[in-house]
């Protein structure tokens, strides 16, 4: 990738990220060399199953990898804007946490305050980040709540947390991350911990703050579901690594990588209505204290082949921005018959 000539496109490139965690039981290489690139106002899905990683690469991209258990390996590359987040002073962390960026968390209830009033909570970022005067402030946190769909805004502003239901909390916690004006917003499953129809509402309110705003967004979700409305382009991850990505559209509707067929196949589609057989993958990913040497997916892959244990696959591209790490795609692999997600009536 051309950094220089991509700056002005690429809010943020991320460059063979390696983050580890030092246990008793060893070394726990969590990221393991993830690559990839935010466009200015897209929103960018990171998908994959629970412990691939997802969640340590957002806490790298925000500054919250903490020593000395968790260590950024040499050579791992954030750049925010052009310039390398890893290598910020104080004060530039200081700018960059407070202002340009901002992240959700599935947890609202552990991301509030308990022992303050919500409005305080939001009045208080717009204070220190939108420098507003304390009435101004709290004029402007009724309004917030309004935007996220909070009925009766006046009153719930002098509410604690945990007089908010779980949906209705999340709308608050997106109303502060909104409050610091952020360029980046990253969602850590923000969705996961309520019900379908209360998932796709606050998808709705991010999807269109996002539009609005012209944020950047990294959504990350195990549910691939949960993305097909909202991300313009998908990385698929898998025990540390990017296997697969694309547009949302090359990644639902001609995936390359086995892994991502097998996630797909374990979503329901509507537009296939009742022609599809929903599947679970079998096994669990391997254990990120000894990762394997071959593809990490070889021991669940239903197309392995002896080299597949042995080495890790390079990278294949295919349509613009399309890429998969898998030896089916290598010249001389075996042609197999790749599954058909084209779907439709
Ligand atoms: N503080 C920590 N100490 C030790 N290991 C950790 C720590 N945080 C994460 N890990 C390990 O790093 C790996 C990746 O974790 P991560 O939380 O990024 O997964 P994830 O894809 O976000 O899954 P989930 O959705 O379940 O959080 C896991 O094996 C996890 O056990």
């Amino acid at each position: 990738m051309d950094s220089k000539m991509n700056e002005n496109k690429h809010i943020l490139e991320v460059e063979d990220l390696r983050v580890s965690y030092h246990t008793y039981a060893g070394e726990v290489k969590s990221v393991r060399g993830v690559s990839f690139y935010l466009e200015k106002g897209e929103a960018l899905a990171i998908v994959g199953e629970s412990g691939c990683g997802k969640s340590v690469t957002a806490k790298a991209i925000m500054g919250l990898i903490k020593g000395p258990q968790g260590e950024i390996k040499a050579g791992s590359e954030i750049r925010y804007n052009g310039n390398n987040i890893l290598k910020y002073n104080k004060n530039q962390w200081k700018d960059y946490k407070g202002g340009e960026c901002a992240i959700i968390f599935q947890d609202a209830l552990a991301a509030l305050n308990p022992t303050m009033r919500v409005g305080k909570q939001i009045a208080e970022n717009l204070m220190v980040h939108k420098q507003m005067k304390k009435q101004e402030a709290a004029r402007e946190a009724v309004e917030m709540l309004r935007r996220v769909g909070i009925p009766e805004p006046e009153k719930r502003v002098e509410q604690y947390p945990h007089e908010f239901s779980g949906g209705m909390r999340q709308r608050v916690m997106i109303a502060i991350a909104f409050a610091c004006d952020p360029n980046l917003l990253i969602c850590d499953e923000p969705t996961t911990a309520l019900d379908v129809t209360i998932q796709g509402q606050i998808l709705d309110i991010i999807k269109d703050l996002q539009e609005k705003r012209k944020v950047s967004v990294i959504m990350i979700t195990h549910d691939l579901g949960v993305v097909a409305n909202i991300a313009q382009r998908i990385a698929v991850m898998y025990s540390g690594m990017i296997v697969e990505s694309g547009s949302a559209k090359d990644i639902f509707y001609n995936p390359r990588h086995p892994y991502t067929w097998a996630l797909i196949q374990s979503v329901p589609r509507l537009d296939l209505e009742n022609k599809q057989t929903l599947m679970s993958i079998p096994g669990t990913p391997p254990d990120l204290l000894e990762p394997p040497v071959g593809c990490p997916f070889s021991t669940r892959c239903s197309y392995c082949m002896p080299v597949c244990r042995e080495a890790m696959p390079e990278t294949t591209d295919f349509r613009e921005g399309h890429q998969a790490a898998c030896w089916l795609h290598h010249p001389m692999a075996p042609k197999v018959d790749m599954p058909d997600f084209r779907g439709g009536k």
